[in-house]
């Protein structure tokens, strides 16, 4: 299942043109919502290589996390907490902790916020994202366990695009490298 799941998502990604005489082009990750064979299987992948950690909560950034943090900690059996970001245009009132990011793949600094309710000492969080690329989102979601009293277990991504001793520095699990998405 796991060589046919990479296979799909590959198959079904995409480079885009975001408009005439971009000069890169563009991640659309948008077709592997559309399968419904894919959408099922994320989850469980996800979440496979961190089971013996025994995450007790899954963590997940705005705005694709917020669907796949769902996939995730319903596979696990766990609940999800989003982590906000000041555009969201709905940032939560009550007691947040938040973290700002390093500059990430497009050299933003990231604002991040969990509610302070939801994370605390005891939890053993598993933090799940689309893509990993410089980590510095991930970074940010760990400082933000570090504060609550709680610990990062690892990251599990579908795309991995960081230095092979960041990701094994950070715990981060790929289901892919962006080399294959051609
Ligand atoms: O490894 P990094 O350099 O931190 O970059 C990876 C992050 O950037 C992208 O999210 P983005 O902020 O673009 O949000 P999105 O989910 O709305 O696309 C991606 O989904 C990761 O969250
Ligand atoms: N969504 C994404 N997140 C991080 N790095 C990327 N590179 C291309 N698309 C990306």
């Amino acid at each position: 299942m796991a060589a046919e799941l990479r296979e799909r998502l590959v198959e079904l990604f995409r480079w885009v043109d975001p408009d005439p005489g971009a000069s890169h082009l563009v991640s659309d990750i948008s077709g592997w919502w559309r399968d419904p064979v894919t959408l099922a299987a994320l989850g469980p992948a996800l979440v496979a290589p961190f089971r013996s950690a025994r995450p007790t909560v899954v963590v997940a950034p705005a705005v694709t996390g917020f669907l796949l943090g769902p996939l995730a900690a319903t596979a696990l059996g766990v609940g999800f907490v989003p982590a906000h970001k000041p555009g969201d245009g709905r940032l939560p009132t009550g007691p947040l902790t938040w973290a700002q990011s390093p500059p990430d793949f497009r050299g933003r600094r990231v604002d991040l916020a969990v509610r302070d309710r939801h994370l605390g000492p005891g939890d053993r969080v598993l933090v799940v994202d689309d893509w990993v690329a410089t980590a510095a989102q991930v970074r940010a979601l760990y400082d933000i366990c570090a504060a609550r009293g709680a610990e990062p277990v690892g990251t599990s991504t579908i795309v991995g695009d960081c230095p092979p001793a960041l990701a094994a520095d950070l715990h981060i699990h790929a289901l892919l490298t962006a080399t294959e998405l051609g």
